[in-house]
């Protein structure tokens, strides 16, 4: 029920959020809503729509399978066969606006598209990363995973700034992880030998992300003069 998800929110979530930087619950949506979301994920990997992870810069001669085995696809829920992915995002977003109230100052009034992603267990992963090294915006990123029970390997690793542990979080079914998506949590996803399904939507602060639009709007600006003055 609403009412029990956004207590949740308040006496899980929040506090967690705010002394270590990352929180995940378990049991988000429930077995069959949770088994609803994992067949559309599963679904969709099976008739081709993720596709291979875009490599930052492609290496010639190296064969893209064996940096980054990842295959994505953006979905907005709306999408014929995404009805209980929709379901998911509904109640992240009435999650995430019961903290937003909560976690300092922040608005937050938009979110990306829902980024499902493939691992397919041939042992890639993703190296360490931040999510918003430069303020693009992106103020959470929270991720649910759904893998088999038998999760081996594909554990995230989050190696929360200035802190002397590390967090090993597995993707298990139903889990809901949040973390500050800046540089407050570099984490990497570690090879992976089954194949591992997870769902990852960013929420936006606006005032940062207006302050990076407007940053990307200058640039261009300055691209174009500078293109026209050549
Ligand atoms: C496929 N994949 C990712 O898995 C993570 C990521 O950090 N995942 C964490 C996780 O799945 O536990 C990413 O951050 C990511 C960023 C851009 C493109 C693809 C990406
Ligand atoms: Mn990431």
């Amino acid at each position: 029920t609403p009412l029990s998800h956004s207590r949740l929110a308040l006496e899980r979530l929040i506090p967690a959020l705010l002394s270590h930087g990352f929180c995940y619950v378990d049991g988000l949506l429930g077995d069959l809503a949770g088994s609803a979301v994992l067949d559309q994920v599963v679904e969709m990997h099976r008739s081709g729509q993720l596709q291979d992870g875009r490599l930052a810069g492609s290496i010639p001669g190296v064969s893209r399978k064996s940096i980054r085995g990842d295959q994505i696809a953006w979905v907005s829920g709306a999408e014929r066969g995404c009805e209980a992915i929709s379901f998911l995002l509904n109640l992240i977003d009435r999650l995430i606006s019961v903290c937003a109230s909560r976690l300092g100052d922040k608005a937050i009034r938009e979110r990306s598209k829902a980024m499902v992603a493939c691992y397919p267990g041939n042992g890639a992963g993703y190296v360490k990363h931040v999510d918003n090294p430069n303020r693009d915006g992106r103020l959470l990123s929270t991720v649910y995973g759904h893998d088999g029970l038998n999760t081996h390997g594909g554990v995230l690793r989050i190696f929360p700034e200035g802190k002397s542990y590390v967090a090993d979080i597995k993707p298990l079914f139903d889990r809901l992880l949040i973390f500050w998506s800046d540089r407050r949590n570099p984490h990497e996803v570690q090879p992976s030998y089954s194949t591992r399904y997870a769902i990852t939507v960013w929420y936006f602060d606006s005032e940062e992300r207006a302050q990076a639009k407007k940053r990307f709007r200058d640039l261009t600006v300055k691209q174009e003069n500078q293109l026209s003055r050549d």
